[in-house]
Formats: C-alpha cells, structure tokens, sequence
C-alpha cells in the first residue's frame, strides 16, 4: 500500500513506538492520522505533530481500548470525519511482572484482548466489501518467541498477537475482506515503557550475550513501513532484533479455513 494520502488509526499514539508509527506514516504524506490513547495529555500530543506536519490532519482520540464499545468510537470518529480507513495499528501495550496480579492480568487485556478488538474492528471498518480494504499491524514483541522468565502474562499476551495476527491474516480471509494483517515483533527499544517498569534497566544491563542492546527506533520504524507497504506480506509476523536482523514468520500455508 502506498501510505500518501491515506487515513490512519494508531492506537497507543500518545507515546513510545505508536508515536514514532504515526510521525513515520506522516512523514510519508499520510492525509490524516488519529492518535488513540488514554493518555490525558493527548491533545498536546496531537497538535505537536499537527504543527511538524501541516499537511496532513491529526486528530486525537481518548479511549480506553480495552473497552469495546468505547475502542469501537475511535472508529466511528475516523470514519465519520474521513469516509474511511485505510491503515490501522495496534501498538497500546502495557508490561508486567508476575508479581504483579493485577498488573499482569490488564498485560493480557490490553496486549491481547484490545488487539483482538482492534483487530475485529479494523476488518470489518475496511472490509473491501463496504470500504476499501486496508492494512493492520499489530505490535507483538520478540517475546512472543524468547519468553522472559518473569513475565509470564506479558510473553503470552504477545505470543497471542502472533497467533490471532497469523489466524485474521490468513489468504482466506485476505481474500474475503481485502485487509491484510500483520505483526511486528521488535527486541528491547528503549521507550517510556522501559523507564517507567521499574528494576527492568538493572535487568536488561545483565543480559548475556549482547541481549541487552536496544534496537534503534529508525530499524522498527523500517520494519513498520514495510509491513503497511509491501502486498507480498499479509499474515505474517517480522521479528527484528539487533542480534539477527529481521526475520519474517509465515505460517499461511496451514490455515484449515471453515466456513461461516
Ligand atoms: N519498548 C520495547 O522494548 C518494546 C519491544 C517490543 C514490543 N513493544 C511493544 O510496543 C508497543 C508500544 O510500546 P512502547 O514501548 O512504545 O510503550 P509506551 O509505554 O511508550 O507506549 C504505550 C502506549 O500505550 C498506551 N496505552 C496503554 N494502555 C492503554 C489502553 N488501555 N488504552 C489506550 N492506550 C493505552 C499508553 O498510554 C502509552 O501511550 C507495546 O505493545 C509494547 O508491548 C515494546
Ligand atoms: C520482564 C517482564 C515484562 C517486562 C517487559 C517490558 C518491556 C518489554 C519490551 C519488549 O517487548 C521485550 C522484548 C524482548 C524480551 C525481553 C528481554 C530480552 C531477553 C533477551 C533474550 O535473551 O533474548
């Protein structure tokens, strides 16, 4: 897909990657793109970018997207302000440790449930059938497939990313709705979420075997682009790390489809 002109929803815009997704598909002359987030300051936020980016409209939507009908009004917002959508990103997240009940059990709502949500969402709003067809990244984690040892909630909720990503972004289902689906699984960036998760520095300070560097965000940024970009890529997840590059996970040969 070529991003110009195009309309966006970017959950988890308010910080982090999902900002750095939303300026990249600005710098590529998006028309519009809604940032989605709880964050209270999302305006600001939003009229940042406007500013860098007068061209295209930016808008902010505040919801918590682990609710339902609430997520479901970030896209009745976009699609009464602009016809349709064309791009959608999952990127909201939240990490825990296994200490942390509750912590970890809002991990696998927002980290899993709201992408499934949003994911649902994301295929019937662009539904070729309606709309236009259109491109979802949902933003797993390397820990999808190299579980750390205490984040048990945190390792699952990605590696159900992967597997819902694998599962919506099937040729089947491809080929019924015009969406494409895909994951993007980065190693460790260094954004808000690793300052603000206490003890995690020490920890990953202590990896061995150069583990504890940081991917740049110019290398998931890069990753990002060309899952929205490239046709050839639906259904899968990439896997980027500073260690071995990027690597793309298919699994679309084993889909056994039912009809409903
Ligand atoms: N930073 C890393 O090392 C790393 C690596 C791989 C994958 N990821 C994933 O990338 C994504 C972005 O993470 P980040 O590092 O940019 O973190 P971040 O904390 O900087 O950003 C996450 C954003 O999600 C928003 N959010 C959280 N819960 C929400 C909810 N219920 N509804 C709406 N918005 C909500 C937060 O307000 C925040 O703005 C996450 O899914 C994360 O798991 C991060
Ligand atoms: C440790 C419990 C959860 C805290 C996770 C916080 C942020 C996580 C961000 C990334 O999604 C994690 C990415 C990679 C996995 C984490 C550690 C590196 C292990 C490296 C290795 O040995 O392969």
């Amino acid at each position: 897909m070529i991003i110009k002109e195009k309309i966006a929803l970017v959950t988890g815009a308010g910080s982090g990657l999902g900002n750095d997704f939303a300026s990249a598909l600005l710098k590529e002359k998006a028309a519009a793109v809604c940032l989605v987030d709880i964050v209270e300051n999302g305006d600001k936020i939003a009229s940042d970018l406007q500013k860098e980016f007068p061209q295209s409209d930016v808008t902010f939507y505040h919801c918590d997207v682990t609710n339902h009908s609430l997520f479901q009004g970030a896209f009745e917002f976009v699609k009464k302000r602009y016809g349709h959508i064309d791009i959608v990103c999952n990127s909201a997240g939240v990490a825990a440790y296994d200490q942390e009940l509750e912590a970890s059990v809002r991990a696998l709502r927002v980290n899993l449930e709201a992408v499934y949500y949003g994911t649902k969402l994301g295929m019937e709003y662009m539904d070729k059938e309606k709309a236009r067809g259109g491109v979802i990244i949902n933003i797993a984690s390397t820990a999808a497939f190299y579980p750390t040892d205490s984040g048990m909630c945190y390792n699952a909720s990605k590696a159900g990313c992967v597997s819902l990503t694998q599962s919506a972004g099937s040729r089947y289902n491809l080929e019924r709705c015009g969406v494409r689906v895909n994951a993007l699984c980065p190693s460790l960036v260094d954004t808000p979420m690793i300052s603000s998760t206490p003890g995690l520095r020490e920890m990953i300070a202590a990896l061995p075997n150069g583990r504890h560097e940081f991917l740049s965000i110019k290398a998931v940024v890069q990753g990002f682009l060309q899952l929205v970009e490239n046709a050839e890529l639906f259904g899968v997840a990439m896997a980027i790390t500073p260690w071995s590059g990027t690597s793309i996970i298919r699994n679309n040969q084993n889909y056994i489809t039912f009809e409903m």
